[in-house]
């Protein structure tokens, strides 16, 4: 089923514009929605998950008018908030057997089924008589789609559900939504470019409440091949490089200088090497051409 958005506003009371007649269309498969901070995320995916309204425009899903048909959608959605709030001091098996019952299975051994199914995938069956309250970051996000799965959901909109989490959490965090992906949509936002890399089949680079891009990783950078150059530099030299080049990004090395990566047609400069384009370099582009000109 295919998401579809068009022309979307939405401005805050105090008059925020947060999307900016935003049009995007989104179909089966794991989509990544990479902004910074402020650029919208949010507030476009509590827009699509009904719990808020926008000032005009449309968003459809499949045969569903998502405006004007709230319950509809909410029934085959799954939402991750960014913060789930506090914890009850439950076992998750409990808690999911409590939250299935809120979603409408009444039958007892329907519960037991499912509360079983959804702790398998998020791989937190063995830990299933622990309290939630008690569990690591990345378990409780894992329970976050224990419990969105459970009305079997065909739109999961999972709000930056990487935040925080130490690489191996992450990790296992990110296999989790990979099984869960493939015969629905996911709408992943984050601002961690590595997650979008190794998870998404789809991307879209937000900011100011507009889509600046909207690619496949693959693409993107395939785009840029011949276009990324780096070079060493003294740190004193930054200033003067930025004025001179159109530098995307700067890691310091082990010994204080400098590695930059500029966008550039052709070779910058002799002491410049050609690099392999990275997912950073497409978001960092993005960002930068959406940058006012400086006068
Ligand atoms: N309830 C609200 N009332 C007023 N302004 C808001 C509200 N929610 C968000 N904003 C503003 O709207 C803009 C977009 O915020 P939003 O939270 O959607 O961005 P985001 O990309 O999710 O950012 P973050 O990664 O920081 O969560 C920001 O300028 C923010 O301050």
């Amino acid at each position: 089923m295919k998401l579809v958005i068009k022309n979307l506003t939405k401005t805050y009371k105090n008059g925020v514009k947060a999307i900016d007649n935003l049009s995007i269309e989104i179909g089966t498969g794991m989509f990544g929605l990479l902004g910074p901070n402020g650029a919208g995320k949010s507030s476009l995916m509590r827009t699509i998950a009904t719990l808020q309204s926008p000032d005009s425009g449309s968003i459809t899903f499949g045969d569903i008018n998502v405006l004007e048909d709230n319950m509809s959608l909410r029934k085959i959605l799954g939402y991750l908030p960014q913060s789930f709030g506090v914890y009850p001091k439950m076992s998750a098996e409990d808690l999911l057997d409590y939250f299935a019952t809120l979603k409408g299975v009444s039958n007892k051994e329907e519960r037991k089924t499912i509360v079983r199914e959804v702790l398998e995938i998020t791989n937190l069956y063995d830990v299933r008589r622990k309290h939630v309250a008690g569990y690591s970051g990345g378990m409780k996000q894992r329970f976050g789609i224990a419990q969105l799965l459970l009305n079997n959901p065909k739109l999961i909109i999972v709000d930056e559900p990487t935040a925080g989490l130490d690489p191996a959490e992450r990790h296992k965090f990110l296999n989790v939504l990979r099984e869960v992906g493939s015969n629905c949509t996911i709408i992943f936002s984050t601002h961690i470019v590595e997650d979008v890399k190794e998870l998404c089949n789809e991307m879209a680079v937000l900011n100011g409440g507009k889509i600046l891009k909207h690619t496949t990783p693959q693409k993107a950078t395939k785009e840029l091949d011949g276009t990324i150059w780096t070079k060493v530099i003294d740190k004193e030299n930054l200033e003067e490089n930025m004025k001179l080049y159109n530098v995307l990004s700067r890691n310091f090395n082990p010994d204080n200088t400098l590695n930059i990566r500029v966008h550039a047609l052709e070779k910058p400069s002799e002491e410049f090497i050609a690099s392999e384009p990275q997912l950073d370099d497409v978001y960092f582009i993005a960002l930068k051409q959406d940058e006012p000109a400086l006068v």
